[in-house]
């Protein structure tokens, strides 16, 4: 077990991260020539194209140092906030950690979002000071930031370039000479910690964790502890690139094991696997389940494809366990699904697979958070409201609750101003304000989770051109004063269209809703008026006007094979488009509500 080093790269997004991680794979010759491409443990295609590490792999490399062989597992971490609960456990899989940091652009939101997850579970940091190789890069200054935050020497910081290849045998020292060697004991009854979970279609689901005390055999019968569940062992193994199968894995090691489990949502991130017969009396703390942040609608273009979709969605939560659903029907839209994402990246994750691995045309409704109203006549007792339509009769309503989280945000001191008039403007309330140099300010928030889910980030980099790294974490529920708007096409609501809003903006937004739609819907044969509405009350009204002009008749007379090939072009073109009533609306309609200050 002293031979052993487990660690993490922790950095904000962009940093280097997976470049680095490419990079000690390679020069610990943990890579055949075959398998070299840019960013190894990227495996999905979507990963790789988005650039963005978005599920957790390990992977084992072996280093000789001094003469003596060391193991190092690398656990590698997802880059953004929805996926944080599973950098947590990652985090806590490890003794050590990488604190990469961009020698351009110094300390950001998840530099410290993540430092402090890794101090919480006692990780020695190393900092490093990546891409020393650009020309923009701030040796000096960002090293000065970085001594500032951990209160560690200046030479405690590896200057590196995982482009270049600079600095790594020092990063590799340092690994093995800072970072403890795992503590658990071998003898005593299994403990180990699941920090991640693979779908492999072919072999079920590969349950990737970490032994902290005892050892996990093949054959050995063993138990889930949250999920009171018990398997045989049919495989276990370390993860090089490739997996690797073993008798047995002990305490302080890493690896993965095989159960036939066919369902992810079996297997748990942060769950304690034990021996089913002699289980351990301390299960590892810090487990949660997963919940929901962002709920949207998901509905089938054409109606027919609803079991079509139903069945995609089932695949899709084999391996993605985070992902819940539940049947709904929607009057403008038919039948579809309510589900349950991580946050919007992972929304728009889903929607992407849902059209690229299963050819679906899906429309996603409005994102919203989870309510909780509660009722005068019951209320002890909250409903749970992950759809406006499924809010009480306001006059029924005793009060409303909604999510909150504490905000930070790291800009430069000129967009100070900008930034706190757009959080206000989000309900936020700042609670702390901190400079971290003279040009750096850290800005703490409460703000209203839906305040990000609509628009947030979009206008956040608009107003401090680029220059602020945001991150937040749930902080519980607060009474809100909310009203649902709803939105009437051709005198018809459209139920997929509301949304419960703040009421002192709710005039200002039914108004730009209205304005957003009338833009976004083509123009029919007919006026539509849309119209925003609170109960029974019209708050704003617009008119789509008739479209007087056939397209078809710049054709010149008898061309038939052009006027065929024009009016093709538009069938192509409605793909995306639902006919609610005698209305057509495309998908960026149902969505007009997250884009109202383009
Ligand atoms: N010049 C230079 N560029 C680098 C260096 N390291 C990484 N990059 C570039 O920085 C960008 C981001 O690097 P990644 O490794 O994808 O960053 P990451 O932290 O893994 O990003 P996420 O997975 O999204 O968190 C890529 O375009 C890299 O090529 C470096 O040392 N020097």
């Amino acid at each position: 077990m002293k031979n052993i080093r487990n660690f993490c790269i922790i950095a904000h997004i962009d940093h280097g991260k997976s470049t680095l991680a490419d990079r000690l794979l390679d020069f610990t010759g943990s890579v055949t020539e075959r398998e070299k491409q840019n960013q190894l443990l990227d495996t999905m295609d979507l990963e790789r194209e988005r650039g963005i590490t978005i599920k957790s792999h390990a992977v084992q490399m072996e280093y000789t140092y001094q003469g003596e062989k060391f193991i190092l597992n690398l656990i590698d971490t997802p880059g953004h906030v929805d996926f944080s609960y599973e950098v947590s456990r990652s985090i806590a899989a490890c003794e050590g950690a990488l604190l990469v940091v961009d020698a351009a652009q110094s300390i950001q939101a998840q530099t410290i979002s993540n430092l402090y997850l890794a101090l919480e579970n006692d990780l020695e940091i190393i900092p490093v000071l990546n891409k020393v190789d650009l020309p923009s890069a701030n040796p000096e200054e960002v090293t000065d930031d970085i001594v500032d935050l951990l209160g560690c020497k200046p030479e405690d910081v590896i200057p590196a370039s995982a482009k270049a290849g600079i600095g790594i045998t020092e990063i590799l020292q340092a690994i093995i000479e800072r970072i403890p060697p795992p503590k658990g004991v071998v003898d005593e009854p299994l403990q180990a910690l699941v920090f991640d979970s693979v779908y492999n279609p072919f072999r079920g689901v590969e349950t990737i964790f970490r032994v902290i005390n005892g050892e996990i055999s093949k054959g050995q019968k063993i138990k889930f502890v949250a999920t009171g569940k018990t398997y045989f062992a049919d495989e276990v193994g370390t993860l090089k690139l490739a997996q690797h199968p073993k008798p047995s894995i002990q305490a302080g090691d890493v690896g993965y094991l095989i159960t036939g489990i066919k369902d992810a949502r079996e297997v748990k991130v942060g769950d304690t696997i034990t021996d089913a017969i002699n289980p351990t009396k301390n299960p590892i703390g810090g487990f949660e389940d997963v919940k929901p942040m962002v709920f949207a609608g998901i509905y089938p273009v054409e109606t027919e494809e609803f079991e079509e979709l139903r069945s995609s969605m089932e695949k899709l939560q084999l391996n993605d366990a985070s992902l819940v659903f539940a049947p709904e029907s929607s009057a403008a839209l038919g039948f579809g699904f309510r589900c349950g994402f991580l946050g919007m990246l992972h929304m728009e994750i889903i929607q992407e697979r849902l059209e690229r691995e299963f050819g679906m045309t899906v429309i996603t409704t409005v994102p919203n958070v989870s309510y909780h109203a509660f009722t005068r006549k019951n209320p002890e007792t909250a409903v749970i409201v992950n759809n406006p339509s499924d809010l009480p009769d306001p006059s029924t309503l005793d009060h409303v609750e909604e999510p909150y989280i504490k905000a930070t945000i790291i800009t430069k001191s000129d967009f100070v101003g900008n930034i706190m008039s757009l959080c206000i403007d989000k309900r936020g309330t700042i609670t702390n304000q901190t400079y971290l140099t003279t040009d750096r300010v850290e800005l703490s928030f409460d703000m209203p989770l839906a305040e990000i889910v609509f628009d947030f980030y979009d206008r956040l980099k608009t107003v401090s051109k680029g220059y602020a790294s945001f991150d937040y974490s749930p902080i519980g529920m607060r009474v809100s004063k909310l009203v649902r708007v709803d939105i009437l096409l051709n005198s018809q609501p459209v139920d997929a269209l509301s949304a419960l809003i703040h009421a002192d903006n709710a005039a200002i937004i039914g108004k730009k809703m209205c304005e957003k739609l009338r833009e976004l819907i083509p123009r029919q044969q007919f006026d539509i008026p849309v119209q925003a509405a609170i109960g029974a009350k019209i708050i704003s009204r617009e008119t789509i006007k008739a479209l007087r002009k056939d397209v078809t008749a710049k054709c010149y007379g008898g061309d038939i094979s052009r006027k065929r090939k024009l009016l093709e072009k538009q069938k192509k073109g409605k793909k995306r488009m639902r006919q609610v009533g005698n209305v057509q609306i495309p998908q960026e309609a149902f969505m007009a509500v997250l884009k109202l200050n383009d």
